[in-house]
């Protein structure tokens, strides 16, 4: 039997928790990725970069045009099957100097998913490094169920909690990426990042796909940035995709196709 680099990638998934695909998405649609993010601040001024969060996205044909683009749901489709949808998307843009920590938690302990099948794409916009907050992980940690979770507002951090456990922090990997890499993380695993306190922003775009027959079992239905992206609607409801409107919406080379 011959391995493909692809079976390579998800056995080493399958061990770790998460496995990395290098250039994904090219030079322009990253240009406009890192554009939409400024675009976004300037339009919820009230919102802090790490929060350009996921109720955003349904009503942006530039959000929902990059979260089905077809090399990402290629790469959705590896660990998902093909029918799949969009659960939430959400970018955290830390900026220079202040950008805030995610705390040591496991994803899958947050969201209203039954059975927990989702795999996150996180698809970077800027250089991720050390030095200004990349993610990090703790591999094979997605073998552990779910923790419970804690509150932290004692410091300054993106989610206010965290996995009621002690990290061994020695293990941790830190995941560095370029603009147009993609870090792909299982529900299970726990991750965290440090504090942007370089000169350099870091900004990455969470994208979280479920298979169709995963539920959405948030009361709210269609669930805020449910999205049916490729194959069968299965168990759930969707949001019906946006129309873009000059003036309304950010401008992208692809928005006539949206209108
Ligand atoms: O971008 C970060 O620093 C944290 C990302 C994260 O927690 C996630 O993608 O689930
Ligand atoms: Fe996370």
């Amino acid at each position: 039997m011959v391995i493909t680099e692809v079976d390579r990638t998800l056995q080493d998934y399958d061990r770790d928790g998460y496995t990395i695909f290098r250039n994904v998405i090219g030079r322009d649609l990253i240009a406009e990725a890192s554009e939409h993010v400024a675009w976004l601040q300037a339009k919820h001024p009230d919102r802090l970069g790490e929060d350009l969060a996921t109720e955003l996205v349904a009503g942006d044909p530039f959000w929902v045009r990059l979260v089905s683009d077809e090399r990402l749901l290629d790469i959705a489709e590896l660990f998902v099957g093909p029918d799949i949808a969009l659960f939430a998307s959400h970018y955290i843009s830390k900026p220079p100097f202040s950008g805030m920590p995610v705390l040591w938690h496991q994803d899958g302990a947050y969201w209203p998913l039954e059975p927990m099948r989702v795999v996150t794409l996180w698809l970077a916009v800027d250089e991720s490094r050390p030095e200004n907050g990349c993610v990090r992980v703790i591999p094979g940690s997605h073998q552990e169920d779910l923790h419970a979770l804690r509150q932290r507002d004692d410091i300054d951090n993106v989610l206010g909690s965290e996995s009621a456990v002690t990290v061994d922090e020695s293990k941790a990997v830190d995941l560095v990426l370029s603009p147009g890499d993609v870090e792909v993380h299982h529900p299970n695993i726990l991750h965290a990042s440090n504090a942007n306190t370089s000169p350099r922003r870091r900004c990455g775009l969470t994208i979280r796909y479920i298979p169709t027959s995963t539920r959405i079992t948030s009361e709210q239905q269609p669930f805020v940035s449910a999205l049916l992206l490729r194959g069968a609607p299965g168990v759930n409801v969707y949001q019906p995709f946006p129309r873009y409107v000059d003036g309304e919406h950010m401008r992208f080379a692809d928005a006539e196709k949206w209108t």
